[in-house]
């Protein structure tokens, strides 16, 4: 049974009344949304619409001009530095490319965020944990000592993941983790998200465009127009909406190709 399902959502995200703006334009409007533990979370809409911006507020790179922002118990609006250093021990992030330092081999990237927080365990120790992090992400042990250019977009992602894992999160932020991957790959990448999010218990927000991974992995999907989150619900709830844009997205062709897809997969 997921998270939504049960009733007793507990929110580890809460947003009420973010507004978010860039000069004259209005991103964010008034929008609410709250992610509950243990659920994998889908965050769609057109390009532009804020996305991306929502993520920033969250994590706390973006400042909001108004509207509260719970994260994992702890407000997000307002913080001091240390305050937010540990807020922000508690998830992992995986931006869209990746952003590893180029460099730094794929284990000592692992080790950034270990260094950061805790620079006083052994060599032995870091290189053991990032080596363990590596493996937990899909990556064979030969991808530890390369650098970032020696890797192909599938491994950089799980570069990208294996660091995002280092302090063991309880949250985890995933920026289009599919975008640039061949189908293949994509699907491979949804398995080992869901994988994870079950063995570890973690709760995810993922942005993506990827219909296939929002039919593969996503317990719930908020879709965001008009400045705020219009919809949230599993897809069925969604498609019982009768918003065009939802109905375009859904039930267009690519739509109704990933659905078939999860149909297939499910049979
Ligand atoms: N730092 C900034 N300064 C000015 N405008 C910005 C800034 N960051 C984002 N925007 C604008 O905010 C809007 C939302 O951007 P955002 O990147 O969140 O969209 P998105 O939904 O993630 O889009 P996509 O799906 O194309 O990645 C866009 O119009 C963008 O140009």
């Amino acid at each position: 049974m997921t998270a939504h399902e049960s009733k007793d959502c507990e929110p580890v995200i809460t947003i009420r009344g973010l507004r978010n703006s860039f000069g004259e334009a209005v991103i964010h409007e008034n929008l609410d949304l709250t992610v509950c533990k243990g659920e994998i979370l889908g965050v769609v809409g057109g390009s532009g619409t804020g996305k991306s911006v929502l993520m920033r507020s969250v994590i706390g790179l973006q400042s909001p001009e108004s509207g509260e922002i719970e994260v994992l118990g702890e407000s997000m609006i307002d913080r001091d530095e240390d305050e937010a250093k540990n807020i922000r021990r508690r998830w992992g992030i995986l931006f869209q490319a990746g952003a590893l330092f180029s460099t730094l081999t794929t284990a000592e990237n692992v080790e950034v965020p270990i260094r950061e927080y805790f620079p006083f365990i052994s060599k032995e120790l870091m290189d053991e944990i990032a080596g363990f992090k590596i493996a937990m992400s899909g990556l064979p042990p030969d991808a530890g000592p390369k650098f970032p250019s020696e890797l192909s977009g599938g491994m950089i992602k799980r570069a990208g993941l294996a660091r995002a894992l280092a302090l063991d999160p309880e949250l985890l932020f995933l920026d289009e983790p599919t975008a640039g991957l061949d189908p293949i790959s994509a699907a491979a990448f949804d398995e080992l998200i869901r994988s994870l999010q079950k063995k570890l218990g973690l709760t995810v927000f993922l942005i993506t465009h990827d219909l296939d991974t929002l039919y593969a992995i996503c317990d719930r999907v908020a879709v965001l127009a008009d400045k705020k989150v219009i919809a949230v619900g599993t897809i069925p709830e969604l498609l019982a909406t009768d918003h065009p844009w939802i109905q375009e997205y859904f039930n267009g062709p690519r739509g109704r190709s990933a659905a078939d897809t999860a149909k297939k997969v499910d049979a």
